[in-house]
């Protein structure tokens, strides 16, 4: 096998287009190479970078770093994290120092001996690309960039069929690292060693010091100049002197960590070429390319399987590069992915970088954060000590744009202030309207509403309807107060139908204890200083009360109701007591002190229980004038009673019967009562017969004297013929029935007047009566020999 010093020359078309069998063969040369010397050159990948593109790559360099300084220095890499840019190398070293002397001195000691352009991937996939972008030429060189975006492509396809081969030698099979090695994360370095005084990289300068690269596989193109050199086993430095047509190939440190160090990564440098013209003061110009692969960023990087005992814990990709990166630039670190420095730097808040003190205005604490009392920036890039470039600040410790209103911590138009507030100029803020109901307002002083959410706008407030003046109504579509037709005071709207009620008084609403003076068109006092309301101004016209009652137009104390009448809480007015009471506490039963009689004159009666009744109860018997329930006098045998006296007659106090009397007493049966008898069933004295004058009882041969008839009739006594009965005793009759013998006699049948006696005789003159005597009534005579008269002492209560 070819080799260029120790480093075989492998051609890798067999395996890009060979059976299996080369495939394997290639793999397995590829895999031996890096595993003895950690170099390789590869032959045959036109198929993936054409020499074309090769050689159009070494020109657009040579072009690119042919620009004027100025040019590329506005291409200035700038931190590790991008690691994309121009970096020209010495320069990088003398701004790393802080003392003007020891960047002048270094200046003379280490010229510049290359510089070179970092690329990376220039687009972005996912959230794992890099978020920086590269730095193209592209005024300068408007094919550059597309053209360096191909290459990378072509290089990025070459390193995958590379590590195909390294994992189908390693028995992982071919796709092994196809998805760890997918998301480019690799970096294509442009390299220009200019040509300079030999003499002055005499003793010892290198163009490229000693290093191992730190990726997977890296991809160097080199011109025809020469000058790299790989370190043998021995730890020589033996040159690797350009082939043409080939790349080199060498395994980088992340490589040899995931295979367990069987794949070696191993120390090269760039030196003057050894082979040049020694009588020639000046070096070569030397260009070269170098494509450094990487596994996707987050890949865990840990012992391939089949290399043997693990030798290093498992690292991600990212942490290890930035590990890497960190060591050889300790200026800015890139944070690591969960916004951790590495150790001795400090997270800062307001940057993309570690830090190793906080600068400025910041203070460490879980990274560096802005000192009280400072601010941050638009960007939140800076802690300042106040907000600058027309910033203002917001409260929250950071500025914002002066060209907004500020809103919940957001800048906003004046339009996007919202609801509720206005956009105040000078406070720069979307500040809240003083009307909590206001939508808008032109400030935040009471009356400047421009609108409202719930209630009516009103001469710049928000006016609840109720609230609204008298002749407006609330316009739930505007959310305004709209003035009702001329004349109404209240209304739902304008037109017919929607008006409520007419307008009468100027104020706002009828004030509570005045009337509407229509002349006066004022709502004026009412005379009673309790009356809620009231029909005019004079006294007795009050309609409703406060704290009294209404009484026939005037509110009274309970205690000043007229009788008849009791106070009503509810109403606040004095209701009529209930039929037949004159005065109460109330209506219904219970509530009577004193009874009076009914429209028709029906006397009520004072009950003990506070009722006023027609009929007092069993024993009692209504009394007047009082109006009361009293009881009956039952020693004088009055069982029951009413106002007129005894209803219901039994035995008195002495125990004798005694009998109701039409004139409502209860008297002992020797009374006299013309016209009645005392019945012992009844115990009343119940009246004789009609026209039947006086008598003992009801039936046949129970009179005793004869009078006329109600229908003027006269009755003749007619004495009984049975001879055990009393003589005294007969019954009445009427003329014609006089018995034979007899003859009515008129002149015994009533003491009559001179007109009656003359009637009577000219009734007689027409009779031949055959009656024997019609004797006159016997009664006085009868009684008086019967029965003991007795004087009737009424005993009817007063
Ligand atoms: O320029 C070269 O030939 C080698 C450069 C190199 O090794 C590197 O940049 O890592
Ligand atoms: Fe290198």
């Amino acid at each position: 096998m070819a080799v260029s010093g120790i480093v075989p020359i492998i051609d890798f078309a067999p395996f890009l287009t060979g059976s299996q069998a080369e495939k394997e063969e290639v793999a397995q040369e590829l895999f031996k190479a890096c595993t003895d010397v950690g170099f390789l050159m590869l032959r045959n990948i036109d198929s993936l970078v054409p020499p074309s593109q090769i050689a159009s790559a070494f020109a657009l360099t040579k072009q690119f770093f042919d620009l004027p300084m100025q040019v590329k220095e506005k291409l200035a890499w700038e931190c590790p994290e991008s690691n994309r840019g121009y970096v020209a190398e010495g320069r990088e070293r003398v701004t790393q120092e802080s003392s003007k002397e020891a960047i002048e001195q270094l200046r003379v000691q280490a010229p510049d001996y290359k510089e070179t352009l970092e690329i990376g991937k220039d687009y972005k996939e996912g959230p794992y690309d890099s978020p920086f972008e590269n730095r193209w030429p592209e005024a300068d060189l408007p094919d550059f960039k597309p053209f360096m975006n191909q290459f990378f492509e072509d290089c990025h396809k070459l390193h995958v069929e590379i590590m195909r081969a390294l994992a189908l030698a390693m028995g992982l099979g071919e796709g092994f690292f196809d998805d760890k090695v997918d998301q480019k994360a690799h970096n294509l370095r442009l390299l220009n060693y200019p040509s300079i005084e030999k003499a002055k990289i005499e003793g010892g300068g290198n163009r490229a010091g000693s290093h191992s690269d730190y990726g997977t596989v890296t991809l160097l193109f080199q011109d025809s100049v020469g000058g790299l050199e790989v370190q043998d086993k021995q730890g020589n430095f033996v040159p690797a002197r350009p082939v043409p047509d080939t790349v080199v190939v060498n395994v980088g440190d992340l490589l040899m960590r995931w295979s367990n160090d069987v794949l070696k990564s191993t120390i090269h440098r760039v030196v003057l070429p050894a082979d040049g013209d020694p009588s020639e003061p000046m070096t070569a110009r030397r260009n070269s390319i170098a494509f450094f692969s990487n596994p996707n960023l987050h890949e865990m990087i840990r012992c391939l399987p089949g290399t043997g005992e693990p030798k290093y814990p498992e690292v991600e990709t990212e942490a290890y590069l930035v590990k890497r990166l960190s060591e050889t630039c300790f200026h800015l670190v890139r944070r690591g992915l969960k916004g951790d420095c590495t150790a001795a730097y400090i997270a800062n808040k307001y940057s993309k970088y570690c830090k190793q003190k906080c600068p400025l205005n910041q203070t460490p604490q879980f990274g560096c954060i802005c000192r009280a009392g400072k601010v941050t920036n638009v960007d939140k890039t800076k802690c300042l000590t106040v907000c600058s470039g027309g910033s203002y600040p917001v409260g929250d410790g950071t500025c914002a744009n002066a060209s907004g209103y500020l809103s919940a911590g957001q800048c906003v138009t004046p339009a996007q202030c919202p609801s509720g507030t206005w956009a105040d100029k000078t406070g720069k803020a979307c500040s809240p309207c003083a009307d909590a109901d206001a939508k808008s307002c032109s400030n935040g002083s009471i009356g400047t509403a421009l609108s409202c959410n719930t209630k009516y706008l009103f001469n710049g407030t928000c006016a609840a309807s109720a609230s609204l003046p008298s002749g407006y109504y609330g316009d739930d579509s505007t959310h305004t107060a709209r003035a009702c037709d001329a004349g109404v005071a209240t209304c739902t709207g304008t037109g017919a139908g929607n008006a409520l009620s007419w307008q009468l008084c100027r104020l706002v609403a009828m004030p509570s204890g005045t009337f509407a003076d229509k002349v006066a068109k004022a709502c004026l006092p009412c005379a009673d200083p309790d009356a809620s309301s009231c029909t005019d101004g004079k006294v007795g016209s009050a309609l409703a009360c406060n704290t009294q009652y209404l009484s026939l137009g005037i509110c009274v104390a309970a205690a000043d109701i007229p009788d008849g009448y009791y106070p009503d809480d509810t109403t606040r007015t004095a209701k009529p007591c209930d039929t037949g009471v004159t005065k109460c506490t109330g209506p219904g039963d219970g509530n009577a002190l004193a009874c009076g009689s009914d429209a028709a004159g029906t006397p009520y009666f004072l009950t003990p229980d506070a009722s006023c009744l027609t009929q007092c109860d069993w024993g009692t018997g209504g009394s007047l004038p009082s109006h009361t329930c009293v009881e009956c006098d039952s020693a004088a045998g009055i069982l029951n009673c009413d106002a007129q006296g005894a209803r219901q007659c039994g035995y008195n106090s002495d125990g004798e019967l005694t009998y109701l009397t039409p004139t409502h007493a209860c008297e002992l049966s020797t009374v006299n009562f013309p016209g009645y008898y005392p019945d012992d069933t009844t115990a009343t004295f119940e009246p004789c017969d009609d026209g039947v004058e006086t008598c003992v009882g009801l039936w046949d041969d129970q009179a005793l004297s004869c009078g006329t008839r109600k229908d003027g009739t006269d009755l003749f006594f007619v004495a009984s013929s049975d001879a055990s009965e009393d003589a005294s005793l007969g019954y009445c009759v009427v003329a014609a029935d006089c018995p034979d013998g007899t003859t009515a006699d008129i002149g015994t049948s009533a003491a009559g007047s001179k007109d009656e006696m003359e009637q009577s005789a000219t009734r007689m003159s027409g009779y031949e009566c055959g009656c024997g005597v019609c004797r006159a009534p016997r009664v006085a005579g009868w009684l008086a020999s019967k029965l003991e008269v007795v004087h009737v002492v009424s005993k009817y209560p007063k």
